[in-house]
């Protein structure tokens, strides 16, 4: 019997690794395997996904639907032979990933008979959404247009109105998909799970481009972001830190890491910083969480990311460095 996989999708920082992260806290009695792709070439969400019991495999420095095809199909493959137990497989694709190459990967020939696409779930940032500027738009809307369900998240951040005209302005893009908003990208598993999801296959553009007219390489659709990295082993001053992400995220469409600071008393603390777009979240992990070192991973469009400032920036962070 070929394994279901459930793939998801959304624009950076729409919420697909919340949805991973609670899926895994309670995978429902299922067998699951993650893999996770992110852009970057640090994966902070497989470093942010310890919680669960499920098998994880990670694809960094790329994206799943162009750069690393390979990557992904490998990785299944090998998943497939470690774990002939496995009920599902979930692909958490990256933020930039575009759905129509992802889907057709998952259905290709290399991998027939062996998995299934059992859904494509594609997670919207209902606050962040409008506020995107145009290739951020236009890749946000080709996710959506391969989705099967469209899951309206950050409800808690709009109005009733706001939900009701990004709906409409949706159903105009891809009118046969569901579109269930949502808090914390919070689903029920029989809908996660359910063959419903995949129900009725849309038609899919084979063709070799966007629908624009032009032919395009597959990986051209990247070349509008840019991402940046940096990691350290050394304990970061935290209101320095705090001071500089804020001004370094100004020009940032998204900005996510694992941070190790300096408290008063001695400790080393973890910190998870995690910003989309204008909103930026600090959140200390539990103690003994495993941070041998400081990640962070920046992306933004053009210009907004700007290594040699960022990097000079981020080293006068280091605690016990002169202010
Ligand atoms: N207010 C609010 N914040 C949310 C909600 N869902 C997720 N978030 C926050 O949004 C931020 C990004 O969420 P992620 O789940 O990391 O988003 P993602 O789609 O995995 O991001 P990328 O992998 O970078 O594309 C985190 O700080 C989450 O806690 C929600 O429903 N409401």
């Amino acid at each position: 019997m070929p394994v279901p996989v459930t793939v998801l999708t959304g624009f950076l920082g729409a919420g697909k690794t919340t949805l991973l992260r609670a899926l895994l806290r309670d995978p429902g009695g299922l067998k699951i395997a993650v893999l996770v792709n992110d852009f970057g070439e640090i994966n902070i969400d497989a470093a942010l996904v310890v919680e669960g019991q499920a098998d994880s495999l990670t694809l960094s420095n790329g994206c799943v639907c162009c750069t690393i095809q390979t990557e992904l199909v490998e990785a299944i493959e090998k998943l497939l032979r470690d774990r002939p137990d496995l009920d599902r497989i979930v692909i958490e694709a990256s933020g930039v990933s575009r759905s129509l190459p992802l889907t057709d990967l998952v259905e290709s020939e290399a991998l027939a008979g062996r998995i299934r696409l059992d859904g494509m779930f594609c997670l919207v940032d209902a606050a962040g959404f409008p506020e995107l500027d145009f290739a951020a738009t236009e890749l946000a809307l080709d996710q959506i247009t391969g989705a099967d369900v469209i899951l309206l998240n950050k409800a808690d951040l709009v109005t009733e109105a706001e939900m009701a005209a990004l709906k409409s302005r949706l159903s105009g893009v891809q009118g046969s998909a569901r579109m269930l908003p949502c808090v914390a990208a919070e689903l029920p598993h029989e809908l996660l799970f359910g063959s419903v999801a995949r129900a009725a296959p849309h038609p899919h553009d084979h063709g070799p481009g966007c629908g624009c007219g032009h032919h395009h390489a597959p990986e051209e659709h990247l070349s509008a972001f840019t991402s940046w990295s940096w990691r350290s082993t050394e304990p970061l001053d935290e209101a320095r830190l705090r001071r500089t992400l804020r001004d370094i995220g100004r020009g940032l469409l998204r900005a996510k890491g694992v941070l190790r600071v300096a408290r008063v008393d001695g400790r080393i603390a973890a910190l998870e910083y995690q910003q989309v777009g204008r909103r930026a979240r600090w959140t200390e992990l539990p103690p003994g969480t495993e941070a041998t070192e400081s990640l962070l991973v920046t992306i933004g469009l053009g210009d907004g990311v700007d290594p040699e400032r960022f990097s000079a920036l981020l080293e006068t962070c280091r605690d016990g460095v002169a202010a």
